[in-house]
């Protein structure tokens, strides 16, 4: 149950003294080194951590994506993880570009197998930790401040011995300070300082010290704190690449990686779409993506992003939400009517401007960008408006519905998306068009006509055979076009018809373009929409006026729109 008073059990973050911060005026102007922890931080928390398999097509999705650091495991603690360690250099599996990187506890038989699994690579980062938080160095530990900096040193030591020791690979050494953002400030500088005095790096030849928020604890802003705090007090910071590892505890992983790289930090280890331990750990796609929406190229490719997130659910075996920034399969759709709305305008102005900065309404960023398609941007249920209707209309039916005659359809569309409780695909919409406008041949339908004019005369002739439930009539008439003389023709037949308005467009091309009209009429003082389609614009516009005419006709009979239980999925 909850506390009433959740002070008497949780203690709040102690802010960090640092009055005169400056990462907050900071921007991100290029992209930190990656490194990718999948292998290993997000393989240690699955529910079946991955096979051989698996490993080696996350591997080699990973350096098709672009990252230059991975780390592949951590080879002391399984028989799998050394394997696969161990298959990548004799398969001569890693690019001359990417280096791998593995993890062991500060442990003397663990680092001595860590370089067993590691012999004969060309270049590697060898990862040590230690929990320098006091909760681990009293309970998990029980060792004071000077034994858990002897636990780092020592470690140090024997690994720098073993890198020196086979001088064919090209080493890194990284040290994390585990715990890191539960650790007081002060000791965490002492114990890297301790560390980087036994490795001695140099600015040509650097060391990583990785600083994770292995549980976050607190704001973003108190991460970047401790960031600035620690890369302005730590020795030696020319000779140091500074790491950050922030899970996603507080769901706020990425705005912590955000904030520490403003506050100094140069390399970001996470994983893709943020797996990893409990809440995971920072997700690598949604920061790099958000260095893309702010004019920053990242260096990694996301450019079809749909088959990288299904090869990553794969290996994982866990699926990526729906609502996942730039992925998830919903995060590039409005069903919502004044969304739809602004974004169809937005569409519509980009299209005149191709080249113009983004800026279409709801949409961070260009779905082509990452591969996705316009297609799903625009989906329809009960929230929709006109503007997503007529928008789907048009991108995949080609019908350019006039404004008004869009207002009365998509009442059309509500009443079918209320009945039915679900989303109304394009077809469905489609479907619902044909039958409320297209389909009725009762009680009149056009079987043919026949245009002529006098050479000297701008008016036309108009005979036209039309069936009237079942029984054909001859109607005839004149005008100063084939519209007006058929509106002639059936006044001569006792139809009386006003035209209000009238739009018109082609659809499809060459061999197979139709005309589509659309007609507003007034039959016995009642304004009603007709839609004609045919290959001739004459036969459409007299089949709009037919259809207006059966609409009116069928309104008299029931007032409801003409949806089929077939469209509804009830048939
Ligand atoms: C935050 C992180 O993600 S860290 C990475 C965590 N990942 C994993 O643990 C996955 C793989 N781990 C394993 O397979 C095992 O834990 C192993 C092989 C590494 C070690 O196994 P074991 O020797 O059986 O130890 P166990 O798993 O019980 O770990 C606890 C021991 O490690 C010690 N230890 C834990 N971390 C460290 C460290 N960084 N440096 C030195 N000792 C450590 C503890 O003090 C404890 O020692 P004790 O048994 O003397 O009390
Ligand atoms: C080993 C360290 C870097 C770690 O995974 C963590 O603290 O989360």
């Amino acid at each position: 149950m909850m506390l009433q008073d959740p002070s008497t059990k949780y203690r709040p973050f102690e802010a960090v003294d640092l009055p005169d911060r400056q990462w907050p005026a900071q921007r991100i102007t290029h992209p930190p080194v990656w490194c990718s922890v999948d292998m290993r931080d997000g393989n240690q928390a699955l529910i079946d951590p991955m096979d051989l398999e698996r490993k080696r097509r996350f591997f080699d999705l990973l350096v098709k994506t672009g990252f230059k650091q991975i780390e592949v495991g951590f080879p002391s603690a399984s028989q799998i993880d050394f394997d696969y360690v161990r298959e990548l250099i004799e398969d001569d599996a890693i690019p001359d570009d990417v280096t791998i990187q593995v993890l062991t506890q500060a442990r003397p038989h663990l680092i001595e197998r860590t370089f067993e699994a590691l012999e004969g690579v060309k270049r590697a980062i060898v990862h040590v930790y230690n929990a320098t938080d006091p909760v681990f160095r009293r309970v998990v530990f029980g060792v004071d401040k000077a034994e858990c900096i002897k636990i780092a040193t020592d470690a140090t030591t024997q690994i720098k011995d073993m890198m020196a020791a086979r001088p064919n690979t090209d080493w890194t050494f990284q040290y994390s300070p585990e715990l890191f953002t539960s650790t007081e400030l002060d000791f965490a500088v002492d114990i890297v300082d301790a560390v980087s005095e036994v490795y001695a790096p140099t600015p040509a030849k650097p060391m990583i010290v990785n600083l994770p928020a292995t549980v976050e604890i607190a704001t973003p802003n108190h991460y970047a704190d401790q960031i600035e705090w620690f890369c302005r007090h730590v020795a030696r910071r020319d000779s140091l690449v500074v790491s950050v590892h922030p899970h996603n505890d507080r769901g706020t992983g990425v705005a912590a990686a955000e904030l520490a790289l403003m506050a100094g930090a140069d390399r970001v280890e996470g994983t893709l779409f943020g797996n990893g331990e409990r809440t995971g750990n920072v997700d690598i796609v949604t920061l790099a993506m958000n260095m893309y929406t702010q004019g920053v190229h990242p260096q990694l490719d996301f450019s079809n992003i749909t088959p990288l997130m299904r090869e990553v659910e794969h290996c994982n075996q866990l699926p990526v939400h729906p609502r996942h920034p730039y992925v998830g399969d919903l995060v590039f759709t409005a069903f919502s009517g004044s969304h739809q709305d602004a974004i169809k305008k937005g569409m519509a102005e980009r299209r005149d401007n191709p080249d113009s900065l983004w800026g279409v309404p709801y949409l961070p960023i260009d779905p082509l960008d990452v591969g996705r398609s316009y297609e799903a941007v625009i989906r329809v249920n009960s929230q929709s408006g006109k503007g997503g209707v007529s928008y789907l209309l048009e991108q995949e039916h080609g019908i350019e519905l006039p404004r008004r005659l869009s207002i009365e359809f998509s009442q059309v569309v509500q009443t079918v998306a209320e009945r039915t409780g679900r989303e109304i695909t394009s077809q469905m919409i489609y479907r619902t068009f044909e039958d409320e406008y297209l389909t009725s041949r009762d009680p009149y339908a056009l079987i043919n006509h026949r245009l002529s004019s006098d050479d000297d005369s701008p008016r036309v002739r108009l005979d036209a055979q039309i069936d009237e439930q079942g029984e054909r009539r001859h109607v005839t008439g004149e005008g100063n076009g084939p519209l007006a003389a058929f509106i002639k023709a059936l006044a001569a037949h006792g139809l009386d018809v006003e035209i209000i308005d009238y739009h018109e467009h082609s659809r499809g091309q060459g061999a197979d373009a139709e005309a589509v009209a659309y007609v507003e009429v007034r039959v016995e003082q009642t304004p009603v929409f007709g839609v004609g389609v045919d290959e001739s614009i004459t036969s459409a516009s007299m089949k709009a006026v037919l259809g207006a005419l059966n609409r009116h006709w069928r309104t008299q009979q029931a007032p409801a729109p003409n949806v089929t239980a077939e469209t509804l999925g009830e048939a």
